[in-house]
C-alpha cells in the first residue's frame, strides 16, 4: 500500500571533505524516484545549505556567527537545488523547495496552509524539499528549529506521514557516540514505552558539519512517534536501506509509533506551538487531565515557570518535572501565580475581575501518550 515518506538527511551525509558527496546524492535521488514511481507520497528534508555554502565560498569551519551563518545558508541554499533538481530531472522527478521557520508552525493559519500546500504538491507527485528558511530564522528568541531533525519531524507530524527516515553518517543509535565509545552497543528497536526511559549518550554538537548529534534525534523520533510515526535512523550513504526497511527489514534503529492522535489541533497544540513556560502540577490534577478528561483548574497548579501570556502554549508536568501535556492557558503567568492552588470560584476576587474557570480548557489540552 502507498505511504507517506519523510527522509531527512543530514549534513554528515551530504558532504565529504567539504565537498558535496555527490554519490551518496544520486543514491537518494534514485531512491526517492523509485519510491515515488510505486505510488507513496515522499517529501526529502535536506541540511546542507550551510555545509555546501561553505564550501562554495571556501569557508573551512562552520560559523559561529549568526549573519555569516545566515548569508552563508543564502550562498548554500541555491546552489543545493540546482544540484537536486539536476538529478531529480535526470529521472523525470519533478521537485518544490519548501523553506519553513518556526514561526510558520506556531501560527494556526500558516501550519494549516503549509499542510495544505504539502498536501497539493504531494497530489501533484512533486517530491517537496524542505530545509529551515536560515536566512530569516530567528535563533535568539527560540524561534528556529535549531536543527533539521526536529523540523523533519514536525513536517512528519503536519503531514501525518506513515514513516520518518533519519538517515546520518552513523548505521544506527549506539549506547554511547560510537566514534568515542568503542564498547558503545548498537540499538535495534525501541518501543513507546522504552523510548520515554532511554538512557543513551547522546553528547550534543554533532559532527564537525552536522548540529545536535543524536540528542536532536532522539527529539525528533519522540516528536513523530508521539504523533503516529514510526521512525528509523540509518546510514545516509546506503539510502537503498529505506526500501528494505519499507519491507520489514530491521536495517538501523527503528522506533516503534504511539497510536495517531485522532484531534489534528491537538497534533499543533503538541508539537506547532513552542512552549513559552512550565506549569507543575499536583498529582490529582494529572489524574483529572491525564485519566479523566478533565480541563486543568487552578487549584492543581503548584508552581509557574517563565513567562508568559494568556493564549500562550506552555508545557504542563508533573511534580518530578516529567512533561505529561501541553496546553493553551487562559491567563498569564503573572495571573496563574497569584491563583495557583485556588479554588476556581475564587479567581474573581484574587484578580479583581471575572475569567475562565479553567487554566487550560480541555479542548486546549494535548496529553502526551508516553
Ligand atoms: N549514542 C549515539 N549513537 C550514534 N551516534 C552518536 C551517538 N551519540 C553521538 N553520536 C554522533 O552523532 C553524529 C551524527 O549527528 P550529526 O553530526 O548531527 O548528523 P547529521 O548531520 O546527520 O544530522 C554521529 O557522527 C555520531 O558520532
Ligand atoms: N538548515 C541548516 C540545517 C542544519 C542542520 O540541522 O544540520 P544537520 O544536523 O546536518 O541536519 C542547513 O541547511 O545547513
Amino acid at each position: 500500500m502507498p505511504q507517506t515518506i519523510v527522509v531527512k538527511i543530514g549534513t554528515s551525509s551530504l558532504t565529504r571533505d567539504g565537498q558535496l558527496a555527490l554519490s551518496s546524492l544520486a543514491a537518494l535521488v534514485e531512491t526517492l524516484t523509485r519510491l515515488r514511481s510505486r505510488g507513496n507520497r515522499v517529501i526529502l528534508v535536506s541540511s546542507g545549505a550551510v555545509g555546501v555554502g561553505c564550501a562554495r565560498l571556501n569557508l573551512l569551519e562552520r560559523p559561529q556567527h549568526i549573519a555569516l551563518k545566515q548569508a552563508v545558508a543564502a550562498v548554500g541554499q541555491g546552489r543545493l537545488m540546482r544540484v537536486y533538481d539536476d538529478l531529480f530531472s535526470s529521472l523525470r522527478q519533478p521537485i518544490a523547495q519548501v523553506l519553513l521557520t518556526r514561526r510558520d508552525l506556531i501560527e494556526r493559519s500558516s501550519y494549516l496552509n503549509a499542510k495544505n500546500t504539502f498536501q497539493e504538491l504531494l497530489r501533484l507527485g512533486v517530491v517537496p524539499i524542505v530545509n529551515e528558511n536560515d536566512t530569516v530564522a530567528v535563533e535568539e528568541l527560540q524561534l528556529n528549529f535549531g536543527d533539521n531533525d526536529t523540523l523533519s519531524a514536525l513536517v512528519a507530524s503536519l503531514i501525518e506521514a506513515d514513516w520518518l527516515f533519519l538517515l546520518t553518517d552513523v548505521d544506527r543509535l549506539y549506547s554511547d557516540d560510537p566514534r568515542r565509545n568503542p564498547d558503545a552497543q548498537p540499538i535495534s528497536l525501541v518501543n513507546a514505552d522504552q523510548l520515554a526511559q532511554l538512557q543513551v549518550q547522546t553528547g550534543t554538537s554533532g559532527s564537525q558539519w552536522g548540529t545536535g548529534g543524536m540528542a536532536t534525534k532522539l527529539t525528533a523520533a519522540r516528536i513523530a512517534t508521539n504523533a503516529g510515526v514510526r521512525v528509523a535512523i540509518a546510514q545516509g550513504k546506503i539510502p537503498e536501506n529505506i526500501e528494505k526497511i519499507l519491507k520489514g527489514k530491521l536495517i538501523g534503529t527503528q522506533f516503534e509509533p504511539q497510536p495517531r492522535p485522532e484531534n489534528a489541533r491537538k497534533r499543533w497544540i503538541a508539537h506547532g506551538l513552542v512552549a513559552m513556560g512550565k506549569l507543575y502540577l499536583d498529582s490529582g490534577a494529572v489524574r483529572a487531565i491525564c485519566h479523566q478528561g478533565k480541563s486543568l483548574l487552578a487549584a492543581g497548579i503548584t508552581q509557574v515557570e517563565g513567562e508568559f501570556q494568556t493564549s500562550d502554549a506552555t508545557i504542563l508536568c508533573d511534580f518530578q518535572g516529567r512533561e505529561i501535556a501541553r496546553g493553551i492557558v487562559n491567563y498569564s503567568s503573572a495571573e496563574i501565580q497569584k491563583i495557583q492552588g485556588q479554588r476556581s470560584e475564587r479567581i474573581p476576587l484574587i484578580l479583581g475581575y471575572a475569567g475562565a474557570d479553567t487554566v487550560v480548557h480541555r479542548d486546549n489540552l494535548a496529553i502526551l501518550k508516553r
